[in-house]
């Protein structure tokens, strides 16, 4: 969690107060009294690693399997769109072919987490966690897929509730051996 300054969680104080005025609500009734001091609380935790832009809780351990893929699916997520500041969610599929080194498998969870803490959009969460494994694992080959249903979409504008979206990052040998690249693309797609 983010540990926000006296003045930040004043301007986020203010700032809610303010929103609920301009919305017509009443600041001051008894519902909604506490709701800036609340607010500033889910956004530590929403908001947590804004401006990080290494991931540094992990552990590296030496393997001689080289060939073979890890994939970690299925991995649930939650993020902020950057343009309305409303929620988009799903999950996360990331599979790697190492070259000598292995992530602690718990720790791509927590780099997906890590890296969905912060206002953005979709492509660029995918290319984060992509460019994070990256750096750190150094794999032959790597792939991260990413699904998710965006409130943006849902619950105003458009309004087209269950809409998925999809944005997927192939690298290397997970781009150019049809094998793995297929193999994940057929797991990822059978969930
Ligand atoms: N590519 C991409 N677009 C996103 C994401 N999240 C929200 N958006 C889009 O950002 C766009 C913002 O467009 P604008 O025209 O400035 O905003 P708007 O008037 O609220 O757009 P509508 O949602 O179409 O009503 C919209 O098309 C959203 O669907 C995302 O993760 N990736």
């Amino acid at each position: 969690m983010k540990t926000f300054n006296n003045e930040q969680i004043l301007k986020l104080q203010t700032g809610v107060t303010d929103l609920l005025a301009a919305i017509g609500d009443d600041p001051d009734r008894s519902g909604v009294i506490e709701t800036p001091e609340r607010v500033v609380k889910a956004h530590a935790e929403i908001f947590a690693h804004t401006g990080e832009t290494q991931f540094s809780d992990y552990k590296l351990f030496d393997t001689t399997q080289d060939a073979d893929m890890v994939v970690v699916e299925g991995i649930p997520f939650y993020s902020m769109c950057e343009h309305h500041l409303l929620p988009f969610f799903g999950t996360v599929d990331v599979s790697y072919v190492p070259d000598g080194e292995i992530i602690g498998l718990s720790k791509v969870p927590r780099l997906v987490d890590w890296a969905s803490r912060r206002p953005s959009v979709q492509e660029n969460l995918t290319h984060l966690i992509a460019d994070e494994m990256q750096r750190i694992v150094h794999p032959k080959g790597l792939a991260v897929n990413v699904t998710a249903r965006h409130m943006c979409m849902e619950m105003r504008g458009i309004n087209q509730p269950g809409t998925q979206t999809n944005t997927s990052i192939y690298r290397d040998l997970l781009k150019t051996d049809t094998f793995l690249r297929d193999s994940f693309a057929r797991r990822v797609s059978q969930r």
